[in-house]
């Protein structure tokens, strides 16, 4: 299973969440990864953990102030990005575009989706994942892998329909090893999370209990 964690802009001290993270998937079978704000890409990447960008721009190079650029985020360490997060919402034509700044640049995409028939869209673009999460659920400590286990269900189905080699993760709530069994339960390759990491007191116990159980 996937683990990305997702910092968002949470208060939290972005070195230390990663070195929880890096030192937890030191331990486990499991693929761990975290997602700082842009800013912090290049401290989180140093600590040697698998550092993801939370947004890329449709952009090249040249007049595009205030963007965030594919070739800048992977030059200060991320391998990866998340595009069209439910609280960084683009146009269609835009997550094509960040799709392929993102391919020109060598970095893994997820595009997230809100919902089944959005993650068949999402995946028509040819990601390497796409990540469905019911905005109602974000940060509520519900996992949609218990809560409402259908919209992961027809996540995979909807992807798989379009591109089978697209891997689907799910995430919303998750905060739990027995809410990361249930989304694999349901053919989720991996799980986004937030707060239940970025918000805990001690980072490093709620991650070794997310993949205890994997
Ligand atoms: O990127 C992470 C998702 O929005 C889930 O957030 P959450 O784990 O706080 O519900």
């Amino acid at each position: 299973m996937f683990v990305l964690v997702n910092l968002k802009t949470y208060p939290c001290d972005p070195v230390d969440v990663a070195e929880a993270v890096r030192d937890v998937n030191d331990a486990t079978d499991a693929r761990l990864a975290v997602a700082p704000q842009a800013a912090h890409i290049e401290r989180v990447a140093e600590t040697g953990v698998e550092t993801w960008a939370q947004h890329v721009d449709a952009i090249e190079h040249g007049s595009n102030t205030g963007h965030t650029l594919a070739e800048s985020v992977a030059d200060a360490g991320a391998v990866g990005t998340l595009i069209n997060h439910s609280e960084r919402r683009l146009k269609l034509a835009d997550i094509d575009g960040a799709v392929r700044a993102a391919e020109r640049a060598d970095l893994e995409t997820v595009v997230c989706a809100n919902n089944p028939a959005q993650i068949g869209a999402a995946a028509a673009l040819g990601p390497d994942a796409v990540a469905v999460e019911p905005p109602a659920l974000i940060g509520t400590g519900t996992p949609v892998s218990q809560a409402d286990p259908d919209v992961v269900e027809d996540a995979v189905e909807a992807a798989a329909n379009v591109d089978s080699t697209v891997s689907v993760l799910c995430g919303a709530g998750i905060s739990t090893g027995d809410d990361v069994v249930a989304a694999g339960d349901l053919g989720a390759e991996g799980v986004l999370l937030a707060s239940g990491v970025a918000k805990a007191d001690d980072p490093h116990s709620a991650l070794e209990d997310l993949v205890e159980p994997l």
